[in-house]
């Protein structure tokens, strides 16, 4: 047998395994990097997480990423070369982290690398009929096990893809196997540059869980708190939204796109939240010169309104009453108070952050990719039924050192 089959044979068969998971979001911030021990599978998975850090990308790493992401045209060997790049500076970030944590290789028995997302496009987005849904993440896998030394499950939404999904959200796999509880009806919402949540009702049938993406978070907010202060990367703590007054007339205009109006599920990204969305809004409601403050209130609203309307779709598909649901808040927006004030406004939900379940909120994701990995390798024996876009399958492909 291959020394390879052999080595992941043994991990696969380990009560409790090292797993570290990787997560770059759309919102270019930085890697975040999760060495958790996994117990367990399937239904009986428990997660600890030993470390966690978040090492940010420079402006060099990002103003590369920015050539391709979410471009419908590009440099075609920029993206070839970035591919290659991106899986030596995660494997860097990774060996510095392990250096950092006094942790040597063979002590961690997987990686599970999200990538870079640099496209997705679904198929109501590209609406071109021949092709499938589509959705491309970079930073190569095999560059990563062998500059590490460690076994690496990589690329996880193509089979997504394969098996009828969108590839996005995953996010509903991790939330399912460590946060269902019996009794209590729980939305799992993640609030990065994109939102999303996964519905965990309370009789726990997988059947009933549902996921989805609700649309821009935090990318239209960073994107002009970036134009109008080049020197900010982001509204810290909603400082210039809350000078601001919200713009109903845009609002309107921004929540009449096709997206807001398709059903659910359904995901999305940069490719249609980005500069050009708000501005031919601005420029048909005749608001070229709104101010800085008056247009990050909106967006923020705009967040809000969109986040709270796609979760009263799952409570009204149920007959239980808002107050029942838990919601469990995680990713960078749970930071912004305008924008959890706004949510806890229009929501008569009850309110926490998945820090209460053990779970620290921007470890999160990372966390939830080392779970994907460790149902790889030993479990995978969900089952989510057939409608939703909830492929039951397990997901990556893997990479060996050597
Ligand atoms: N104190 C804060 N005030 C306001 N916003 C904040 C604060 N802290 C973080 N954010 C927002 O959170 C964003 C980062 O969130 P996160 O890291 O969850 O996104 P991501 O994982 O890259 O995105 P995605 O989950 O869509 O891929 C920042 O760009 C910023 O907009
Ligand atoms: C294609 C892609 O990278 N999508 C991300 C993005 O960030 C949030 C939202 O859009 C979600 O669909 C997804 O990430 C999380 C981890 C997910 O798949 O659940």
């Amino acid at each position: 047998m291959n020394k390879n089959i052999s080595a992941l044979y043994t991990i696969a068969q380990k009560e409790t395994r090292k797993i570290l998971g990787l997560m770059s979001g759309t919102s270019l911030d930085g890697l975040d990097i999760a060495l958790c021990t996994v117990s367990g599978s399937g239904e009986n998975t428990n997660v600890k997480i030993l470390e966690f850090e978040t090492i940010s990308y420079s402006e060099d790493i990002k103003n590369e990423i920015r050539k391709v992401f979410a471009q419908k045209t590009i440099d075609f060997q920029h993206l070839a070369l970035l591919n290659e790049w991106i899986g030596i500076l995660h494997s860097d970030m990774i060996n510095d982290c392990l250096k950092k944590w006094n942790i040597s290789s063979n002590e961690v028995d997987l990686i599970a690398s999200h990538g870079q997302t640099v496209l997705h496009a679904p198929k109501f987005l590209h609406q071109q009929e021949k092709f499938p849904n589509a959705t491309l993440q970079i930073g190569d896998g095999d560059h990563i096990a062998v500059k590490t030394g460690i076994i690496t499950i990589s690329d996880f939404r193509q089979k997504h893809v394969a098996a009828g999904g969108e590839g996005a959200p995953l996010a509903v796999y991790g939330d399912y196997l460590l946060f269902g509880k019996k009794g209590e009806n729980r939305i799992m919402l993640n609030m990065g540059g994109i939102g999303n949540y996964t519905y965990l009702p309370a009789s726990l049938n997988a059947e009933e869980v549902f996921v989805t993406d609700t649309g821009t978070a935090n990318t239209l907010i960073d994107i002009f708190t970036k134009h109008y202060f080049p020197e900010k990367s982001y509204d810290k703590d909603a400082e210039i939204a809350q000078q601001g007054t919200v713009n109903q007339e845009l609002l309107n205009e921004l929540k009449s796109d096709d997206f807001f109006q398709k059903s659910f599920p359904k995901s999305i990204g940069q490719e249609l939240f980005n500069f050009d969305f708000v501005q031919s809004a601005l420029v048909k409601c005749g608001l070229e010169n709104i101010s800085a403050s008056d247009l990050l209130a909106t967006l923020t609203r705009l967040s809000a309104e969109t986040i709270a309307e796609a979760i009263y779709f799952t409570i009204k598909n149920t007959s239980i009453p808002a107050e029942d649901f838990h919601i469990y808040m995680s990713g960078g927006g749970t930071n912004n108070p305008l924008l959890v004030k706004w949510l806890t406004e229009l929501l008569p939900c009850q309110f926490h952050t998945s820090d209460d379940l053990g779970i620290l909120s921007d470890a999160k994701e990372a966390v939830l990719f080392a779970l994907l990995a460790n149902e790889t390798v030993s479990g995978g024996d969900y089952n989510f039924g057939n409608s939703k876009g909830i492929p039951s399958v397990t997901m990556g492909k893997i990479s060996f050192p050597d």
